[in-house]
């Protein structure tokens, strides 16, 4: 951690906060906070300067002329990737995981990304719309993904990294895959918001950024009756 307390900065909510993206801030801060880290939670506008000290940024989804506006002010920003070259940890959701590949398309253009990971995104032949399961990389020791997609771009990862998880419903990436890793970056095409419905994700990026490996466990009740009540939908919609 760079400082006394676990800092998370929110980037651009002004442009990129889709179906419930801000509740990742929440969720972040609250478990940190019930671990006994102290956190400061710092929200970005996109005509503002990003520190590069944070230890998580998150990055929500957005519609195709916010997304664009968004990746253009963080290349002439350059904060974030100061930050990454530091160590710190980025979650991006929707919008905001496409914008972290090399390219992406809205309204008809290609756009240049980040290229803070290895992958790009294109249009595919319709919106994915609806729940979007997965089982996460073992690697990471998470339980099965659940989360809601609304996109219309596909993505397509390179080798430098590695999928989220593997489809089970839902489109994600192409179908197959979805999501994307590597090193303390990763991007997910889950809102609903991704960590209220992930916990166990939200704890993965906590342990990053604290190097603590082992979390005291929280009390997930609640969290676990929304995973089986979406888990139920999504067998449900199966039938
Ligand atoms: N929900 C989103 O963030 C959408 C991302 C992007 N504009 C797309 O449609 O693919």
């Amino acid at each position: 951690m760079s400082t006394e307390s676990l800092r998370i900065v929110w980037i651009y909510p002004d442009l990129l906060s889709t179906y419930g993206d801000r509740g990742n801030m929440l969720i972040l801060a609250r478990r940190a906070q019930l671990r006994g880290m102290p956190v400061e939670v710092l929200e970005v506008r996109s005509d503002q300067r990003l520190p590069s000290t944070a230890d998580i940024y998150l990055i929500g989804g957005g519609e195709d002329g916010p997304q664009a506006l968004g990746a253009q002010r963080l290349l002439a920003d350059g904060g974030l990737h100061r930050a990454v070259a530091q160590g710190s940890v980025v979650f991006g959701v929707c919008a905001g995981y496409q914008l972290l590949g090399t390219s992406f398309f809205a309204k008809g253009t290609q756009y240049r990304g980040l290229e803070l990971l290895d992958f790009s995104s294109d249009r595919g032949p319709t919106r994915a719309v609806g729940e979007l399961a997965g089982d996460i990389d073992a690697r990471l020791g998470v339980p099965a993904l659940t989360g809601f997609e609304n996109h219309g771009g596909r993505t397509h990862l390179g080798p430098g990294v590695s999928p989220l998880a593997r489809v089970t419903a839902g489109v994600g990436n192409d179908g197959a895959t979805e999501g994307a890793w590597r090193g303390k970056l990763l991007g997910t095409y889950s809102h609903g918001p991704a960590l209220a419905r992930n916990p166990a994700l939200a704890d993965l990026l906590l342990r990053w950024a604290t190097g603590v490996h082992q979390l005291p466990p929280l009390d997930d009740t609640w969290a676990e009756r929304l995973r089986a009540e979406r888990r139920a939908a999504v067998a449900a919609a199966r039938a």
